[in-house]
């Protein structure tokens, strides 16, 4: 079979490469709570991966920002080793590869799906301006399996991280059949933006609302110091278009860093925006983010037990039926069937949660 270019729809599930993998119709969920970043160039670092298989939903070798420039083949090499050495289980192995105008991007693909291809499951391309960026990859990528003789193929994941990035989102989402995600990149978005914050993710004490002033006829009148306000989150107009260009497109988004390592609370209610808002997944730069990570998108027994009942009473999924003072339909028990389907697919690697939702009814498996 002669490969051939995507110039229509139906065209578009052809392998871009002869002898390239079929690509998917449809991306599956896998949980990724926790997409944990690891220098491969850091030997402490890497030491710890082994070890952490199981504990977290992927484990991403880094190669971008982060790295020394001087590391960077050093980075590349000890992914492999990584690769080659380690078992991962059902734990998921990404990376993510240099910037595509960086002189080390096309090493990475070519090294890691050569050698470590068979391993990697997502590739996280950072800075993506626009669908081009995703075609090129494509095309590489479907080269490269071809190459190696690969059976399945490698996902996109793309970070959005710069203006025209977000102005593209949607066609970025749709660009090809590997897209599997989409992360935040609040440092470089920010910089790209011209905004003037310095955080790496998280909110702003800046970034606020106000409480109206008291009326003229309260003694307190003009004491601004009595006003409430309220900080923002700076971050919601981005994650809140990534969930639609993702869901639009049955792809993935994820919260990306939070960079104040030390504040895990903080952390826990940034990610938990994220999660209520539809992201499935956030990143962990250091180990003490990952059972933040875990907790928040992970829906609580509380939630999906609650979700079960409102199933349970809803019989055929059709009508409106009385649940604690509140009116449960149709549509709300499709709201519930997101919760409790995310609960079984959780349960399913993890045998603490299936516990957990075990104890308050079960899950149906
Ligand atoms: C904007 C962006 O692009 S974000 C994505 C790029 N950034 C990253 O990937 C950062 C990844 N994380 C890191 O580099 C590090 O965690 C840092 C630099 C933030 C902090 O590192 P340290 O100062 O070493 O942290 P700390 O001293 O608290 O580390 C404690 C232990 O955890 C280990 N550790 C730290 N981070 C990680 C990690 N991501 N994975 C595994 N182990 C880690 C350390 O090696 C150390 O091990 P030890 O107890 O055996 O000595
Ligand atoms: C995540 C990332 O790369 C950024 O915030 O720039
Ligand atoms: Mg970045």
């Amino acid at each position: 079979m002669a490969a051939q270019s995507a110039t229509s729809a139906k065209d578009f599930f052809r392998p871009l490469a002869v002898g390239a993998p079929q690509p998917l119709r449809e991306i599956p969920f896998r949980p990724s709570r926790a997409i944990h970043f690891f220098d491969p160039s850091n030997a402490k670092m890497a030491a710890k991966v082994p070890g952490m298989v199981g504990t977290v939903d992927v484990l991403l070798g880094n190669l971008e920002d982060a790295v020394k420039a001087d590391n960077k083949e050093a980075a590349r090499e000890g992914l492999v080793e990584i690769g080659r050495s380690t078992d991962f289980g059902p734990t998921q192995l990404w990376t993510r590869v240099n910037a595509l105008d960086s002189p080390w991007v096309l090493d990475d693909l070519t090294r890691l799906v050569g050698e470590i291809g068979d391993k990697l499951d997502v590739v996280m391309v950072p800075k993506v301006q626009g669908a081009e960026d995703i075609h090129y990859v494509d095309r590489l990528l479907a080269q490269l399996e071809a190459k190696a003789g690969l059976d399945r193929p490698i996902l996109v994941h793309a970070i959005l991280e710069t203006a025209r990035g977000v102005a593209n989102v949607e066609e970025i989402c749709g660009a090809s059949p590997r897209m599997q995600g989409l992360s935040l990149g609040p440092a470089d978005l920010a910089a790209d933006r011209r905004m003037k914050t310095t955080r790496v993710g998280g909110g702003h004490p800046g970034y606020l609302v106000r409480e109206d002033p008291p009326s003229p006829t309260d003694p307190a009148a003009g004491v601004d110091a009595r006003r409430a306000t309220y900080q923002q989150d700076l971050w919601h107009y981005t994650i809140a278009r990534m969930v639609d260009a993702c869901a639009m497109h049955g792809i993935y988004p994820y919260y990306g860093p939070f960079g104040d390592i030390a504040d895990v609370t903080a952390c826990e209610d940034q990610f938990r925006n994220a999660f209520l808002l539809g992201c499935v997944g956030a990143w962990t730069l250091h180990p003490k983010q990952v059972d933040v990570a875990r907790r928040v998108f992970s829906p609580s027994a509380d939630d999906v037990a609650h979700a079960r009942r409102v199933v349970a009473a809803m019989g055929d999924g059709t009508g409106a039926v009385m649940l604690d003072g509140k009116m449960e339909d149709d549509a709300s028990l499709k709201q519930c069937l997101v919760m409790v389907e995310l609960a079984e697919q959780l349960a399913a690697i993890d045998p603490e949660l299936k516990a957990q939702y075990d104890a308050i009814g079960g899950t149906d498996d």
